[in-house]
């Protein structure tokens, strides 16, 4: 590859889940944005550079017009990946996460999509490993992030390249350029959260009536 690859990437989620601080986290990113005004959104592209050259995820993230109801079609129209995330402190944004996916399916059918419980530096998370399992259902990627301390920053973008390209081997070769850590991360207690993520994953899926 030489010419950078672009993809459209479209963030959705509740207000206030930390989507506008996980894009703004990567410097690059942060300086090139664009506010589209029609759309009233922010589109920043967030670049990797990967063994098979540079990948540029122009990422869609709204002035918070989630707040107020649906997003436009426009928003969606030409995604090529989506990052849903919720709030790991709230467990109402975990709720809404089905409402999200269908809003996205509506429009993009099934591009790659990755779901992102943020926060996770938080003490008083509420949504537990073991409470996440619509992903599974969906057949999407789940990650726990931390948007304040970079944790698992990449990971996201990662599974996402891999799936657009079509190669399961890319890797990234550079670091991206992110803000430094605003908290520090408990990288025992991430480890144990993980554990109970695998085992989470071990166990069928549980049926209930409200998607989740
Ligand atoms: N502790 C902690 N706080 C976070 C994290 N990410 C975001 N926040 C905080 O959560 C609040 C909401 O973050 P935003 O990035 O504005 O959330 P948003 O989803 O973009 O919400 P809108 O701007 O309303 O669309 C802010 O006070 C952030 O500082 C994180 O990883 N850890």
């Amino acid at each position: 590859m030489s010419k950078a690859l672009k993809f459209k990437l479209i963030l959705v989620g509740d207000g206030g889940v930390g989507k506008t601080t996980f894009v703004t986290r990567h410097k690059t990113g942060e300086f090139e944005k664009k506010y589209v005004a029609t759309m009233g959104v922010n589109v920043s592209p967030i670049k990797f550079n990967t063994k098979y050259g540079e990948i540029i995820f122009n990422c869609w993230d709204t002035a918070g017009q989630e707040k107020f109801g649906g997003l436009r079609d426009g928003y969606y129209i030409g995604g090529q990946a989506a990052i849903i995330m919720f709030d790991v402190t709230a467990r109402v944004t975990y709720k809404s996460v089905p409402h999200w996916h269908k809003d996205l399916y509506r429009v993009c059918d099934a591009i790659p999509m990755v779901l992102c419980g943020n926060k996770v530096d938080c003490k008083d998370r509420t949504v537990k490993p073991k409470d996440i399992f619509f992903h599974r259902k969906k057949n999407l990627q789940y990650f726990d992030i931390s948007a304040k301390s970079n944790y698992n920053y990449e990971k996201p973008f990662l599974y996402i390249a891999r799936k657009l390209t079509g190669k399961g081997g890319l890797v990234f070769t550079e670091q991206p350029a992110l803000l430094p850590a605003e908290v520090q991360i408990d990288m025992n207690q991430q480890a144990q959260y993980q554990q109970e993520l695998n085992n989470a994953n071990k166990i069928a899926v549980p049926d209930d009536d409200d998607d989740l």
